[in-house]
C-alpha cells in the first residue's frame, strides 16, 4: 500500500527545504514502496493555504477511489516562536492548530476577546490527536510540541505578544496557514499536523533578526528525519484510526 502524505508550505523557498529534506525517501527501504509525498506551494495566510489546500484535496479525491485522498496532511514552514518554549531554531509540532484571531473584541470578556465558540458558531481549534503528535515529534530531536496559532498579522509588539500568550497558555509559536490547512483537511477526513521551525521570536517587529536560513535549514533537518522514520517505516494510517475522523465529502 502506498500511503499518500501533502505538506503544504506558504513559499517557495519553504516546499525547496521541504523537498530537500525529503530525498532520504529516493531509496525506500528493501520490501518497502515507500510513500508519495506532494509538496504544495500554497501561499500566505490562511484564505490562500485553505483554498490551495482543499483544491489539492478535491483533485485527489477526483482522481483517485481511496476513501481518503491523503493520509496525512502536514502544514510546513517556518514561525515565530514564544519565549521561553520556543528559541529560534526550534522545531514545533503543533499539538493543536489554533485560529488566534477568529472571534470579536468585547470589552466586558475576560482578556476582551471573545473566540468563535464563545459567540456561538464555527471553531478556532483543531487538537491534533497524540498518538500523531508523539510520532512526528519522537522522530524531531528537540522538537517542541504545543498549540501553534495562526495569525492573519505577524505579531510586532510586546503588548500582542503577551495578549496571545494570555489567551493561549502553552503556545509554541504563530505562523499564518496551519488553521486553513486543518479545515481543508478536516472536510476530507484527513489527520493534519503543523511542523514549523523559529525563524524569529514573537514580540516587537525586528526583521533584521529574522534568522530564516537558520531556520529552513532545521525545517529540511526535520523533514530528513520524518523521511527516515516516519514517513517510511511507519503505516501513517496506523498512526491515527481513520474512525476519529469524518468521511470524505460524496
Ligand atoms: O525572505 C525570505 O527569504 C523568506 C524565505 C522563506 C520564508 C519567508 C517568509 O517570510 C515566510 C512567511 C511565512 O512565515 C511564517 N512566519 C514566520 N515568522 C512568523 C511570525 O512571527 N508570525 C507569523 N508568521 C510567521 C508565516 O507562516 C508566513 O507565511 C521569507
Amino acid at each position: 500500500m502506498i500511503h499518500r502524505i501533502l505538506i503544504v508550505t506558504a513559499v517557495a523557498a519553504e516546499a525547496d527545504s521541504v523537498a530537500a529534506g525529503l530525498t532520504a525517501l529516493t531509496t525506500p527501504p528493501a520490501g518497502s514502496e515507500g510513500p508519495v509525498v506532494d509538496v504544495l506551494v500554497g501561499g500566505v495566510g490562511p484564505a490562500a493555504a485553505a483554498a490551495a489546500t482543499a483544491t489539492a484535496l478535491a483533485r485527489a479525491h477526483a482522481q483517485g477511489a481511496q476513501n481518503r485522498p491523503y493520509d496525512l496532511i502536514v502544514s510546513a514552514g517556518i514561525a515565530g516562536g514564544f519565549l521561553p518554549h520556543a528559541p529560534i531554531g526550534t522545531v514545533v509540532v503543533s499539538d493543536s492548530i489554533v485560529a488566534a484571531d477568529l472571534g470579536a473584541q468585547s470589552p466586558d470578556a475576560p482578556g476582551g476577546y471573545l473566540s468563535v465558540e464563545e459567540l456561538g458558531f464555527g471553531r478556532s481549534a483543531h487538537p491534533v490527536p497524540k498518538q500523531l503528535v508523539d510520532r512526528i515529534a519522537g522522530a524531531i530531536p528537540g522538537a517542541v510540541t504545543g498549540p501553534v496559532l495562526t495569525v492573519s498579522t505577524v505579531t510586532g509588539t510586546a503588548a500582542r505578544a503577551a495578549e496571545l500568550a494570555a489567551r493561549h497558555p502553552g503556545a509554541a509559536a504563530e505562523a499564518m496557514e496551519g488553521f486553513g490547512v486543518a479545515e481543508a483537511a478536516a472536510a476530507y477526513g484527513v489527520p493534519v499536523v503543523e511542523v514549523r521551525a523559529v525563524s524569529n521570536a514573537v514580540g516587537p517587529r525586528d526583521r533584521a533578526a529574522w534568522r530564516i536560513g537558520e531556520a529552513l535549514a532545521a525545517l529540511r533537518d526535520a523533514v530528513e528525519r520524518l523521511s527516515r522514520t516516519v514517513f517510511v517505516t511507519a503505516l501513517v494510517t496506523a498512526l491515527v484510526e481513520p474512525e476519529e475522523f469524518p468521511s470524505c465529502p460524496s
